[in-house]
């Protein structure tokens, strides 16, 4: 067992402790208000755990839910294709940066002439103006707080809330409130080398940390006016103002990564202990690096492996994909959409980048994030809403749909995989998520087999 697991075994059982169904109410009553999203209540099921249900009437088609992330990152091999806000993950810049931007770092300058390598940069500057891109405005780039150059933002209130929320510390930048940025990168470089599932656990872990200082500091306050604080490190009050932190996170379904991770294809079965050991070790060294780069003395049992464990658990079991669609593609449709003469004249400026972007014109941004009620949405295979996003739904959050008529006070149950696949191969993949659905088209189907 590592030390820090074994001096604070007791905190860190706090910590995984399930909240009680009271707690649960309270803490998504409270962030459904905040949040302003009146459609739905989260409350214990009869079955498994909790579950949302519908708090109104919805029809087919209409919006049941739009959930902000807890965390998200842009998938590593994205950050080429895509310059996205590091907050909201809307598009950023402008259509010409997106393509010049794009086809410059992949080096796909089409035909290797210098005249279309020059084009493409003017265009990543923007200096350089496509017919009809105006038609596509994008929100200004604004650079990170702490001078890091690896994320952006679509505005100054983006910035903060991010650099707030969590990047202060996870930042490589000159301003960084990282502990070490050599670490910090040596981290991060691993992360991506191996799972940047890693990369979206520093930063609820990050996220906890500034949580926990900024209550620490209105608590310190307080006890100033009282004149006899006596600041002990992990002591009572500053434990129960971690717990307040860590509570976003308490409410999440976990379990240990390295038990609930799916055993790949390629592995055989006799196989699965000593891949299980593996999985807990890669963790242990991504802990390590990020020890190294942000370890907190007051906040320690969030650098045990069994926490470390059970958040990145939580994330393999609750992740959704984080996917915002491309404004380049709507660009390239509305080209290819213009009366045939017009079309003609500006297709000749257009169809050298078109050509070079290839079949990558259309990608989205892509990346994984966890949205904290969407996470307690139940599965079934006869679902009655779906993760579905409109054209108008640009940015990070989740959306959810209804599929068909959802009466107030039904569950809101959605499909965790494609749902018009046999039932033994619907099994075999909701196994990957633990459980043997028993959902009333299941109980039908096997009723039948
Ligand atoms: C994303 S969580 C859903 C919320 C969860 N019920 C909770 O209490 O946090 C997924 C987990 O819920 C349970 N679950 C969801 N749908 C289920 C179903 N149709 N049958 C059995 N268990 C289900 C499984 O334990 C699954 O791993």
């Amino acid at each position: 067992m590592e030390v820090i697991d074994t001096q604070f075994a007791d905190q860190i059982s706090l910590l995984l402790q399930s909240p009680s169904p009271l707690q649960v109410q309270e803490y998504f009553d409270d962030l459904l208000t905040t949040k302003r999203s009146h459609g739905v209540q989260v409350k214990p099921t009869n079955h498994y755990g909790k579950g949302v249900y519908a708090d109104m009437d919805f029809e087919e088609g209409d919006l049941v839910l739009k959930d902000p992330m807890l965390v998200g990152i842009q998938h590593s091999s994205n950050k080429i294709d895509c310059l996205v806000c590091g907050c909201c993950f809307c598009f950023i810049g402008s259509i010409e940066m997106q393509i010049g931007r794009k086809l410059f770092l992949q080096g796909l300058g089409g035909p290797k002439d210098v005249c279309f390598n020059e084009k493409l940069e003017l265009l990543m500057h923007e200096k350089l103006e496509l017919p009809y891109s105006k038609k596509f405005p994008l929100p200004g780039v604004i650079n990170c707080p702490g001078g890091c150059k690896e994320v952006y933002y679509c505005s100054k209130s983006c910035a903060q809330a991010d650099w707030d929320n969590c990047h202060s510390l996870l930042c490589t930048g000159e301003g960084s409130k990282s502990l070490n940025n050599k670490a910090l990168s040596k981290f991060i470089q691993h992360a991506n080398e191996t799972n940047d599932i890693f990369l979206l656990a520093a930063k609820a872990i990050s996220c906890t940390i500034l949580k926990y200082r900024s209550l620490k500091a209105v608590y310190d306050k307080e006890k100033d006016k009282e004149k006899n604080h006596v600041s002990d490190v992990l002591g009572n009050h500053n434990f129960s103002l971690l717990l307040k932190a860590w509570k976003p996170l308490l409410m999440g379904y976990k379990r240990r990564w390295w038990d609930c991770i799916a055993l790949p294809i390629d592995v055989d079965v006799s196989e699965e202990d000593s891949f299980r050991m593996q999985i807990k070790q890669l963790a242990f060294e991504s802990l390590e690096l990020l020890k190294a780069a942000i370890l907190d003395e007051e906040c320690l049992p969030l650098f045990s492996l069994e926490i470390y464990g059970h958040i990145i658990g939580m994330f393999e079991l609750n992740n959704l994909d984080l996917v915002v669609a491309s404004p380049v593609e709507d660009y390239f449709l509305y080209i290819d959409d213009l009366p045939e003469a017009e079309k003609k004249e500006v297709d000749e400026i257009t169809r050298p980048f078109f050509d070079a972007l290839g079949e990558g014109y259309s990608v989205c941004c892509e990346g994984t994030a966890f949205f904290p009620i969407q996470s307690c949405m139940n599965h079934s295979c006869c679902p009655n809403a779906k993760a579905f996003k409109r054209d108008e739904d640009r940015d990070g959050q989740a959306t959810i749909i209804a599929c068909k008529h959802i009466k107030k006070g039904e569950e809101v149950t959605i499909s965790y995989i494609d749902e018009d696949l046999e039932l033994e191969v619907r099994r075999a993949l909701l196994a990957d998520y633990g459980f043997i659905c028993k959902c009333p088209r299941c109980v039908e189907e096997d009723h039948s087999s």
